[in-house]
């Protein structure tokens, strides 16, 4: 551990976006002689509300894991994960997707917008799929889209966006629904790097302005340098937490020492 390291409560407390205890995630079954990968490895974690976290770690450390295992997207093979006050283990597969699409927002490298649609009509599909419309929805429409700085791209379609505008319409549309958390995994790996500023940019100003909880998985000390705190993995645990690190403590950090 270089820093704090997360708490080493027992049980999980609600007041934290999202809080892991003693996750753990095994793939492959060493009974048939398949290799074991243990992924996560009783990882505990707590990601307070209204901040911008960044996961950080070598490849293979387990980051995408740990996030699909946050987002109800992977089973964890053992240990607890309450996102929103809302216990995920023992839920259902509709419990689950319901779960997703009322709480969660997600982004990800590939923009995964719908080619035939508008950027408008984008950012309002998974709210409108949830259910969600009136005067809430236009009033939210209109706060994410002017702090994102889209208004002038709404009529447009995806292929008349550049990279970075488009990853803007993912944000929003992960933002538009009001999510207690928002998961972004690598958001700017396909962009350059002024887009890339824009859009991390952008995730930190719905954090500050709209009080979003963003989560981050990025393996860019640049994009890092966006977050509020940062979480390294190695090998399926925690190595350090750090709070606003400057470039050096980040490198130290990820590379196991202290800075
Ligand atoms: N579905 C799976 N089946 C078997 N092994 C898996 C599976 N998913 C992940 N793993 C293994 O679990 C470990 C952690 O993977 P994970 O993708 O979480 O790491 P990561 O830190 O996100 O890596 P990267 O930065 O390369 O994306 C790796 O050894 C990976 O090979």
């Amino acid at each position: 551990m270089t820093t704090t390291s997360a708490t080493s409560a027992t049980s999980v407390t609600t007041t934290s976006a999202a809080s892991a205890r003693g996750l753990t995630r095994t793939y492959g079954r060493g009974d048939r002689g398949d290799l074991v990968v243990h992924a996560l490895r009783g990882v505990d974690l707590d990601l307070p509300a209204g901040r911008f976290t960044a996961i950080m770690g070598p490849s293979g450390s387990g980051k995408s894991t740990l996030m699909h295992c946050l987002a109800g997207l992977d089973q964890p093979t053992a240990g607890e994960v309450v996102v929103a006050g809302q216990r995920l283990e023992g839920l259902t597969d509709d419990e689950l997707t319901r779960f997703r699409r009322d709480r969660v927002g997600f982004v990800f490298q590939a923009f995964n917008l719908l080619p035939m649609l508008t950027a408008e009509q984008n950012i309002r599909l998974p709210a409108e799929l949830a259910g969600r419309s009136g005067r809430d929805l236009r009033e939210r429409f209109d706060r994410v889209v002017d702090t994102l700085g889209l208004r002038d791209r709404l009529a447009h379609r995806p292929a008349e966006l550049s990279g970075g505008q488009q990853q803007r319409v993912a944000v929003a549309r992960a933002l538009v629904g009001d999510p207690a958390i928002v998961f972004a995994d690598e958001p700017t790996g396909n962009l350059d790097s002024a887009a890339s500023a824009e859009v991390l940019g952008f995730l930190r100003r719905s954090v500050r302005e709209l009080g979003q909880t963003v989560v981050m998985v990025t393996h860019e000390l640049e994009a890092a340098s966006y977050a509020d705190d940062v979480v390294i993995l190695g090998d399926g645990r925690i190595t350090a937490r750090l709070a606003a690190p400057t470039r050096d403590a980040l490198l130290a950090a990820l590379k196991g020492r202290a800075a």
